[in-house]
This record gives C-alpha cells, sequence and structure tokens, in this order.
C-alpha cells in the first residue's frame, strides 16, 4: 500500500459544495504491530460537520492528526486543504502572552491582524478580555479564546479533538451552540472527535464510527434542526450509535 500525502485545491471560503475538502481512502496506522488505522475511507465536503466516535483508543486521535499533519500514515491516500487549525481538548495558550496575543500568534504584527484578533474574540464573546493573561480566564473562556485562535486563521478544515471534554456540563452545552454557530458563519470543513453521542447528534451533519480501524458506520444525521433530544428521530439515531459503540 503507497501513502499519497496530497494538497487539495483551497475552496471558496463562503461555500459548501460536493467537491471534498478531506479524501481518505485505505487510510493505515500501524503502531508496532497494531494496526490503529486499517483501510479508513472518509470524506468530508466543504462546510460540511463530520462527527467521530469510537471508543476509547479507537484511534479517533491518531486520525484527527494525520488530517492535521501531526502524524503521518502508513498506507492510503491522505487530501486535505491547505489551512487547517486544531482545538485540542485543553485550550493550550501561552500563559506568558495576553489573550489577543495568544489568538494572533504567528500572525505577522499590524494594525489588520489587531483588528482581525478582536473580531475573533469578539465573536466568541471574549472581546473584553483581549488584554488579560490566560491564567485569568475560566476552563470556558480559555477554550472559547482556543477557538477565536483556531478560527482566526480562516480554515478550510477545523479539526475538534474532544474540545469540550473537560467542561462542566452547561458550559459544554453554551459552547456547542457557539461552535455551532461560528460553523455555519464561517463554514469550514469540521471534523469533531468526542465520545458524547448526543453532542455528535446535536452538531453535526454526518456521523461516523470507528472500531476495530474501520468506519462501521457514516451516516447523515436526519433530525431537524434545532435538534432535540427528545425528537424520536434523535433518540433513534442514539440508540443506533451507543448499540456501534457496545451500549446496549
Ligand atoms: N505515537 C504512538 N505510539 C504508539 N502507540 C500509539 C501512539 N499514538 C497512539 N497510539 C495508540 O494507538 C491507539 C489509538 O490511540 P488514539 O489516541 O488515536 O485513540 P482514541 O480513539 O483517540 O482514544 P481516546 O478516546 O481514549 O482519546 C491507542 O492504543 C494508543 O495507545
Amino acid at each position: 500500500m503507497t501513502t499519497t500525502p496530497a494538497v487539495a485545491p483551497a475552496p471558496a471560503p463562503d461555500s459548501a459544495s460536493i467537491e471534498p475538502a478531506v479524501h481518505l481512502r485505505g487510510l493505515r496506522r500501524v503502531f508496532g504491530t497494531r494496526a490503529v488505522l486499517d483501510g479508513v475511507d472518509l470524506s468530508i465536503a466543504r462546510g460540511e460537520f463530520v462527527a467521530l466516535l469510537g471508543a476509547s483508543g479507537t484511534g479517533k486521535t491518531t486520525l484527527l492528526r494525520i488530517l492535521g499533519e501531526l502524524d503521518r500514515a502508513d498506507g492510503g491516500t491522505v487530501l486535505v486543504p491547505p489551512v487547517r487549525t486544531v482545538v485540542f481538548q485543553e485550550p493550550r495558550l501561552v500563559p506568558s502572552k495576553r489573550v489577543l496575543a495568544n489568538v494572533t500568534v504567528g500572525l505577522p504584527r499590524g494594525a489588520a491582524t489587531r483588528e482581525t484578533g478582536l473580531r475573533a474574540l469578539a465573536e466568541v464573546g471574549l472581546d473584553r478580555h483581549a488584554d488579560a493573561w490566560p491564567v485569568t480566564l475560566s476552563g470556558g473562556e480559555a477554550q472559547r479564546a482556543a477557538l477565536a485562535r483556531a478560527l482566526v486563521r480562516a480554515p478550510q478544515l477545523l479539526l475538534l479533538d474532544e474540545p469540550f471534554a473537560a467542561l462542566d456540563a452547561l458550559t459544554r452545552l453554551r459552547m456547542q451552540d457557539l461552535v455551532g454557530d461560528l460553523v455555519r458563519r464561517h463554514r469550514p470543513a469540521v471534523l469533531l472527535v468526542t465520545h458524547d453521542v448526543d453532542e455528535a447528534v446535536r452538531l453535526a451533519d454526518r456521523v461516523a464510527v470507528l472500531r476495530d480501524g474501520k468506519l462501521v458506520r457514516d451516516q447523515r444525521v436526519g433530525v431537524a434542526r434545532p435538534r432535540d433530544p427528545a425528537d424520536p428521530a434523535f433518540a433513534d439515531l442514539r440508540r443506533r450509535l451507543l448499540a456501534d459503540l457496545g451500549v446496549h
């Protein structure tokens, strides 16, 4: 099997289309003797939101890291767009930089960047914290700053690795709403890795389930928005996804 890393053409920033932003075929990743990913096929269209579920240790983060080019594939085809950003479970802010400087870190200095950074902070409700130090932020605020840092780069692919997992239940719901709104506005392709079936059904256009190195489900979420866990279609999909995960 061959690895063919390549870069897809840059998509128009504000349009969804059937041309994929992400294209994986036969993706393999082997650690020692174990093929953690053993023939994964997945496409994500521009502007499409895909949630990836799977039991602990099934390779979800490995797949996300390969899409972010933080890890390599051992085989298969990987096509990703040039501008990708990642939000991790922890905010990973630089403690010695103020919030705005964290959001714009690595971008060219100047008034335009400052303006863009402030706009991103306003979008996540943190504009009044631009000059604060990261240590003074709550967990939810710090994670919103991490989200602003990811969005300010106008990614064509936004990779979210359990970004709400460390938050309390109420903050988690608010963050899910915020991410839903921001993604609808900015239209990146999104891969959300999560353990939370309700979170996946609430947010995603499609849900995929990883098991034994392969996707055992990849399906469109046919639940009307705004999605209500009490909706029978929501409950039915939740039941099927939990069954995929071995919870009956
Ligand atoms: N660099 C590495 N070297 C060796 N093994 C690794 C490496 N990275 C991941 N693994 C192994 O690959 C498997 C999948 O790990 P991964 O973190 O992708 O799983 P996951 O589905 O994201 O798990 P969780 O839901 O618990 O975060 C695990 O058994 C892990 O120990």
